[in-house]
């Protein structure tokens, strides 16, 4: 997806040049003359990076001034300086004032093209990093071999070249945020944002500022908001369902016009989004009781997608398991230690009702409560406490012991038949399928179950 430069210059061959020479590399471009309206062409849509003339014949402000006014309103908007030669202080000056950099003219095309492509990657590198912070550090890959995992990784290649909006449902924790972001990274609209609002935790009289931004009374741009911000790219709706009702018809508008108006302000903003959307509720239940539109429902879901709960693919936790100790070990230093398969059983078998969020903070912990001599094996008893009040929700040995306190050979039984009872049951008693689900021959599955008393 093409990204929104607006060049600023008073010289109509210079800034046509810089335009054309934009264009040429696939960049959208817009163009503005004088402080003037190049503060309009920002307020009409935040471009994604600004090229600035320091001098701005005839203009209200001069360059300078003008990057003082962005700068203000929007820190994170990139901006290069375009100079006249011998000009540096006044070039040094401005990135003082928080330009990305500057170019001095004569330029050579391939210098403006380097420097354009490298403020953009440290625009978007800024946005994940903040990104980040907000996660709590822990982006990654779609992990797991079960055929639950696989389907959704290929219905995610499918889906994502497409510009369809898609709502995604699972419960929570699942990997709905980490489905959207694969979804944009396999987009076209992969270079530019992925932004993100998470209705639950917005109260609702900031919903709307957060979602379209703020104009004051002169009509000045004071806060951008995730619409614009994501223009080009995707946004990623979080949590729909706490979406106020107000909120939800202003949503529907954008949806068929693609445009709105910033709170407070009255002319219209262009943008072209991807729009992702999440729930763990069940929105025809809201729906129902009239709290979500069906008719934004209609629109945002032209594709629906499931993300299922750790329960429905519990032959992941494993692989699981090992991926979250090896990120968490390499981006906190503490030692890798192997786990056994007592431990790896009991966290196979829990419920895991927060899913994979939950999981991952377990191991966390794990890793974390059970440091110990480096390469020695992290045993059921080790389990920190936080795990170990999970004991309720294992099964038992049927005598009402708890699977910590049988011996491995036990727990592993207990576990098989468990696992192997849920998958016959799952395929409504169908050996044949559930051979084939669990990857055995029917006939070894068949004696299996014959010596764990299930046939
Ligand atoms: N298949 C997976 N492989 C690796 N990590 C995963 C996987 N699924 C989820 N995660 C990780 O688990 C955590 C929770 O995932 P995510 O935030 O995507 O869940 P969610 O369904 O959007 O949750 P919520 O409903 O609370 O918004 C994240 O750290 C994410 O990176």
């Amino acid at each position: 997806m093409a990204h929104d430069i607006l060049v600023v210059d008073d010289e109509a061959d210079i800034r046509e040049m810089i335009a054309g020479i934009l264009d040429d590399e696939g960049f959208g471009t817009r163009t503005a003359s004088n402080s003037d309206t190049a503060i309009a062409a920002i307020k009409e849509r935040r471009p994604s990076l600004v090229i600035l003339d320091i001098w701005l014949q005839g203009s209200r402000l001069d360059g300078l001034a003008v990057l003082d006014v962005i700068k203000e309103t929007d820190p994170d908007l990139p901006v290069v300086i375009i100079s006249g030669h011998g000009n540096i202080e006044t070039a040094v000056s401005a990135i003082k004032r928080g330009a990305y950099d500057y170019i001095e003219k004569p330029f050579k095309t391939d210098r403006l093209i380097h420097i354009v492509e490298r403020a953009l990657e440290a625009s978007s590198l800024k946005r994940e990093i903040r990104d980040l912070k907000q996660r709590s550090g822990d982006v990654s890959e779609l992990i797991g071999e079960s055929s639950a995992a696989n389907n959704l990784r290929s219905t995610i290649q499918k889906i994502a070249g497409t510009n369809s909006r898609i709502l995604i449902t699972g419960p929570s924790g699942a990997g709905k945020e980490l489905a959207a972001r694969q979804i944009h990274t396999l987009s076209p609209r992969a270079k530019s944002p992925f932004v993100v609002i998470n209705a639950a935790t917005i109260t609702p009289d900031r919903m709307e500022e957060e979602l379209f931004g703020v104009e004051d009374e002169s009509g000045n741009l004071k806060k951008v908001g995730a619409f614009e911000e994501a223009h080009g790219g995707t946004l990623y709706l979080d949590e729909v369902a706490d979406m106020p009702a107000e909120t939800q018809s202003k949503i529907l508008r954008v949806l068929v016009d693609q445009s709105f108006t910033r709170v407070g302000g009255a002319s219209k903003v262009q943008v072209d989004i991807r729009i992702l959307s999440s729930t763990a509720k069940n929105l025809e239940e809201h729906i129902s009781a009239g709290l979500f539109r069906q008719d934004l429902y209609h629109r945002l879901g032209v594709v629906p997608l499931y993300v299922p709960g750790l329960a429905e693919r519990r032959e992941d936790i494993p692989t699981l398991v090992g991926f979250f100790m090896e990120q968490i070990s390499s981006a906190s230093g503490i030692p890798l230690r192997p786990i056994g398969d007592d431990a790896m059983a009991v966290l196979q078998t829990h419920d895991w009702p927060g899913n994979v969020r939950q999981l991952r903070n377990n191991v966390e912990r794990l890793l974390i409560l059970s440091r110990g001599e480096p390469d020695s094996v992290i045993t059921a008893d080790l389990l920190p406490a936080e795990i170990g009040s999970m004991l309720p929700n294992l099964p038992t040995t049927g005598g009402g012991e708890h699977l910590m306190s049988v011996p491995l050979r036990e727990a592993r039984e207990i576990f098989e038949r468990d696992y192997l009872q849920a998958q016959i049951k799952r395929f409504d008693g169908n050996i044949s399928r559930t051979a084939e689900f669990v990857g055995m021959e029917r006939s070894a599955l068949h004696r299996k179950l014959k010596s764990l008393g299930l046939s």
